[in-house]
């Protein structure tokens, strides 16, 4: 999947670039790896059948109310895209997630505290709902998202023929900016109809938007005034009020507008009920002699992540 991944990430910026990919061995048999594993990924679902309607049971059209049935084609770049769209980004968001909490031991024990007061020993699985509530869970997952968004340069977005903020969706302050028929940004002038890339990771780290220590893991910057004065760290050392910025403007993990992320609550959901049991039944410790600060630096981006392995001691609690 990697490998493929970074023949996609350039055609889908330089699309002509296909054609010389097709015309390289290396790059060709990484295109083609990456399309087998999405044809055997569909052909095993099909096999399979639907247990209950979820998102291949439409795009498969398993009702047979569509008109034309999906391409094999079809079928197998959206066997690639629930792939790439269902699976990495949320493993990348795991790996990011323990990283940070066994680099930030007092983040990591003050979500211990909170789980163990939600959940008594061996009441699993735990209950979700009581997860949708839990703030400092929700903060640790807001913040690793924030610092490792799983599609780190987003993905091109075509500026609007007119009317961009009905289109695009009110928050979406970044957006809405560019809705005007002609703006420049720099030395270049954007049009209606050009396609245009925010940046997710950049912006996520910007300090003007996030700050103090926009490269950090704090997790506390994501707490309700309430939540924050039950603290129990100097937070407001750590974000004086003075000087802290937070613009959830300029926050868009799972992108904002029409062809923002559908699986986004199941996502958020699978983060918490993981999260939550894992801490719950084992402890997670950095691992003596593996180079953990070197992960982070070791990232590549091509669309998704490429990403070096965490090692992690656990132990059962
Ligand atoms: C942490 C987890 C996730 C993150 C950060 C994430 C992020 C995103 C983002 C940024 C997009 C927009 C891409 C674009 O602008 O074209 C997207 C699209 C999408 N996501 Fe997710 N996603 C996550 C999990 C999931 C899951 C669990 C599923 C499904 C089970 C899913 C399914 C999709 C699909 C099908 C699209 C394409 C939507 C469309 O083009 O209309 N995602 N995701």
């Amino acid at each position: 999947m990697e490998g493929g991944i970074v023949s996609l990430a350039m055609v889908s910026h330089v699309p002509w670039m296909l054609k010389f990919l097709n015309a390289v061995s290396g790059g060709k048999e990484a295109i083609e790896r990456a399309r087998r594993l999405g044809r055997r990924k569909v052909s095993e679902r099909l096999k399979l059948g639907a247990r209950r309607k979820d998102l291949f049971y439409y795009l498969t059209d398993e009702e047979g109310t569509g008109r034309i049935r999906p391409s094999d084609a079809a079928l197998t770049s959206d066997g690639l895209l629930a792939i790439i769209a269902g699976s990495d980004t949320t493993s990348t968001t795991f790996m990011a997630l323990f990283w940070n909490l066994v680099k930030n031991p007092q983040a990591y024990a003050r979500l211990q505290r909170e789980i163990d007061a939600n959940f008594a020993r061996g009441e699993l699985p735990c209950d979700v709902n009581k997860m949708v509530e839990m703030g400092y869970l929700n903060a640790c997952i807001s913040e690793t998202l924030r610092l490792f968004p799983a599609l780190p340069s987003g993905s091109p977005r075509y500026v609007p023929l007119g009317g961009g903020p009905k289109v695009l969706g009110k928050q979406y302050a970044l957006f809405n900016r560019i809705s005007a028929a002609r703006f420049d940004i720099c030395t270049i002038s954007v049009v209606p109809g050009m396609q245009v890339l925010l940046h997710t990771w950049a912006i996520h780290r910007d300090p003007r938007y996030f700050s103090p220590s926009p490269d950090s893991f704090i997790p506390e910057r994501w707490l309700t005034p309430d939540e924050l004065s039950r603290a129990d760290i100097d937070v407001f050392k750590v974000l004086p009020p003075e000087t802290t910025v937070h613009d959830i403007n300029a926050y868009f993990p799972f992108s904002i507008g029409p062809a923002n992320c559908v699986g986004k609550n199941l996502a958020l959901m699978e983060m918490r009920m993981v999260v939550c049991q894992l801490l719950h039944l084992f402890r997670f410790s950095r691992f003596e002699g593996d180079p953990v600060d070197e992960w982070e630096h070791d990232l590549q981006e091509f669309l998704i992540y490429k990403k070096p392995d965490v090692f992690v001691r656990i132990e059962r609690r």
